[in-house]
């Protein structure tokens, strides 16, 4: 199963560039809890738990450790980690089984990654025993949000995931899409557009057949403590936007400004996504979107209602507040 493992460093040499092709907001609802091994705040989760027992199931087999919670009819799982390290050994074994099944399954991969915290808590596949039995070559990996620098600027998204993942894989250089960084924000996210049209029509990508979007198998996305997945904030118009692939955004509320982001169909034409939040700091956030807060705000992240799976991967602090 594993190719090439045996080296940890992958060339230096750049990503696959773009520029080559220039060429119903689903609130989602109150989740079933099932605590299997609970050392977190739960009280209330517990009552939660009783309320709604019927619906409860065990967890996927993909789940190692933690508190797990299943809503079989939306496809959604919650999982609780006492941990973050906790967290980054599951989420690395759920990784590397959506990895095998892919491969197998159609020969490639499609990863698509965020910014920010996620990345490190991907470090337990760069180590034993994924980073020798993951076949790597069948990777192809994508931004969902991308901040519009060189790539060796400190805020890009790019730069944080080669140093801390790409750079100890062997994933063929030609397989790593990162933005045009020669470009405008609207012209970088015109030319991913461009690109990922083209990886479609390859079948590289899959399509939808439900919504005619790009269908990946896998997305790892983080959420900011406003609430914000890839690059789609509250209140901002681009929640809105259901025809383009990717977009761009000048005046992120968050630094640097300039953006390129996928629009929530894309994002929502997954296979699997995991969302990965740690930290005390997003578990209002949590608690809104998970839990029985009375907050009518509706956060970018709650948006998130994929085809196939969603697994939230959250640590004991982000879920403190269920
Ligand atoms: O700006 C961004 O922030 C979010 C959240 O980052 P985190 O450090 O709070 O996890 C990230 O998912 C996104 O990709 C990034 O561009």
């Amino acid at each position: 199963m594993a190719t090439a493992a045996s080296s940890l460093t992958f060339s230096t040499s750049l990503p696959k560039l773009c520029r080559p092709f220039s060429i119903s907001i689903t609130h989602l609802p109150q989740v079933s809890l099932n605590f299997k091994k609970l050392n977190c705040s739960i009280s209330s989760a517990l009552k939660i738990s009783r309320r709604t027992a019927a619906t409860t199931t065990k967890a996927s087999s993909m789940a190692s450790s933690g508190i797990t919670t299943v809503d079989q009819k939306n496809k959604k799982v919650v999982e609780v980690f006492d941990t973050e390290d906790e967290l980054a050994v599951s989420l690395a074994k759920y990784t590397a089984d959506l990895s095998d099944k892919f491969a197998k399954e159609r020969g490639s991969f499609t990863v698509v990654v965020s910014g920010g915290s996620l990345i490190k808590s991907l470090r337990k596949l760069v180590e034993a025993p994924y980073v020798d039995s993951i076949d790597w070559s069948k990777w192809h990996v994508f931004w969902v949000d991308e901040r519009v620098v060189p790539k060796d600027h400190p805020d890009s998204n790019y730069k944080l995931a080669f140093d801390g993942f790409l750079s100890k894989v062997p994933i063929p250089p030609g397989n790593v899409y990162a933005i045009n960084d020669a470009l405008s924000s609207e012209g970088a996210a015109d030319d991913y557009e461009t690109c990922l049209k083209h990886l479609v029509h390859t079948g590289v990508i899959n399509k939808s057949s439900v919504s005619g979007f790009p269908k990946f198998d896998l997305m790892l996305v983080g959420m900011g403590p406003d609430g914000h997945v890839a690059s789609l904030f509250p209140g901002h118009p681009l929640l809105q936007e259901n025809q383009k692939w990717v977009t761009h955004i000048t005046n992120s509320p968050k630094p640097p400004p300039g953006r390129i982001t996928f629009t929530f169909p894309v994002i929502n034409s997954s296979s699997y996504i995991a969302l990965v939040v740690c930290g005390a700091g997003k578990a209002s956030v949590v608690q809104t979107a998970l839990g029985k807060s009375q907050n009518s705000d509706v956060f970018p992240v709650q948006m998130v209602s994929p085809e196939g799976e969603l697994k939230w991967f959250l640590d004991k602090d982000a879920a403190s507040k269920l």
